[in-house]
């Protein structure tokens, strides 16, 4: 059941419209004490009404209250004993009714290059993204040559990256994996649904994936970036992709759609961290001497200090948490945490790169 405490922690989602852009982030860190948020009690659903063309609406984890008004809480709660329906085949949608809804659920992940010559486009895409290379207002004009430049000086070092790990990138396959994992455990729920991929700089598009979702006839869409940990750069990306999407589009507006934001303190994600840790520690002679090491990606620090990204804040956390969850085991190692060096590039970079090449 709804209940106020719950609607105004983290990761309970309000939507209708998207706000994912680095001007809507707090210059606060993310708050503490996270709230374990299950996905069947996603309830605070506002749907787009036909007038409103603003896209989704985020209400998560930086902090903004997001109360539901009374009667909407009941949007999804038919959802479990509505479903008559088994789904035994993405393909059959006439077994996706729940009642008279259709679910769908839009994994988010960023792509990848599948073949070598995928390289040089995919880093194009990547580049030509504002919230990966953001350029002053007067700048932007610059966007889609700069990305081009970069992709083609870029393309060679990465080439070897993905040529040293079986010529592409593994990332579809493991996201299909995980989108078909998600459709039976969601099957064996009782709610039916069909899981969607949208990569945001390789196929499946974004783009692609909407399409689908419209011509297959959704009428209730439940957003989910693969990103445990919030970013401008990752999960705020893909979601400002989607909002513009969202806002030119009649269909999608009065489509009911919620987003998890990010779920990097939920008790099985921080429980199977924890459980590949101490696995991995028994294959050690002497485990309890072993220093842990947790490498996340960087971010710019501007990301993290100006536009309040929460992304730091909440790796911190998760670790924190995946630590306690040792702790329990009996497991007390020390730890420590270091981010790889950020892609991301500023302004003064950029000029720096022009200067080298
Ligand atoms: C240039 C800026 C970049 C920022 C900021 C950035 C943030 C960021 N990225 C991930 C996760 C992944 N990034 C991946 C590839 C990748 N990322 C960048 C640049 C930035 N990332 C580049 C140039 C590339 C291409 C590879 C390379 O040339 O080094 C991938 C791998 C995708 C795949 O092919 O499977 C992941 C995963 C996070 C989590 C993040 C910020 C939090
Ligand atoms: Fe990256």
């Amino acid at each position: 059941m709804w209940s106020s405490s719950q609607a105004s922690t983290r990761g309970v989602v309000e939507m209708g419209r998207v706000e994912a852009g680095p001007s809507h982030f707090p210059k606060r860190p993310a708050p503490r004490n996270p709230a374990r948020v299950n996905l069947s009690r996603i309830h605070a659903v506002k749907p787009c009404s036909a007038g409103d063309r603003s896209g989704i609406s985020v209400k998560c984890n930086l902090g903004w209250s997001s109360q539901p008004s009374p009667d909407l809480r009941h949007h999804f709660t038919g959802y479990s004993s509505a479903s008559e329906a088994v789904l035994t085949s993405q393909s059959d949608l006439r077994k996706l009714f729940v009642g008279n809804e259709k679910i769908g659920v839009l994994l988010l992940n960023l792509g990848g290059p599948e073949t070598l010559d995928d390289v040089q486009p995919f880093l194009f895409n990547l580049f030509a993204d504002p919230d990966i290379i953001r350029l002053p207002r007067l700048f932007r004009f610059l966007q889609k040559p700069l990305a081009q430049f970069i992709s083609v000086v870029r393309a060679p070092k990465s080439k070897e990256g993905y040529a040293s790990i079986g010529g592409g990138s593994p990332l579809r396959q493991i996201t299909d994996a995980q989108a078909e994992a998600l459709r039976e455990a969601l099957c064996e729920k009782d709610v039916p649904s069909k899981v969607y991929v949208g990569m945001r700089y390789w196929h499946p598009f974004t783009e692609e994936a909407i399409e689908q979702i419209k011509h297959d006839g959704i009428t209730k869409l439940v957003v989910l970036p693969l990103y445990p940990q919030f970013s401008i750069s990752t999960s705020g990306s893909s979601l400002r992709l989607l909002e513009s999407i969202f806002r030119e589009d009649e269909y999608l507006v009065n489509m009911q759609h919620t987003v998890i934001p990010s779920w990097y303190q939920r008790e099985g994600y921080i429980k199977a961290m924890a459980t590949l840790i101490e696995n991995e520690l028994k294959n050690f002679p002497e485990p309890q001497k072993v220093m842990i090491f947790f490498s996340a990606h960087g971010v710019p620090l501007a990301y993290v200090e100006e536009a309040g990204d929460p992304y730091k804040a909440e790796m911190e956390e998760c670790i924190d948490l995946i630590m306690e969850e040792l702790e329990k085991r009996g497991i007390t190692n020390p730890c420590t945490l270091a981010y790889q060096v950020a892609g991301a590039l500023s302004i003064n970079q950029i000029w720096c790169l022009f200067f080298f090449y």
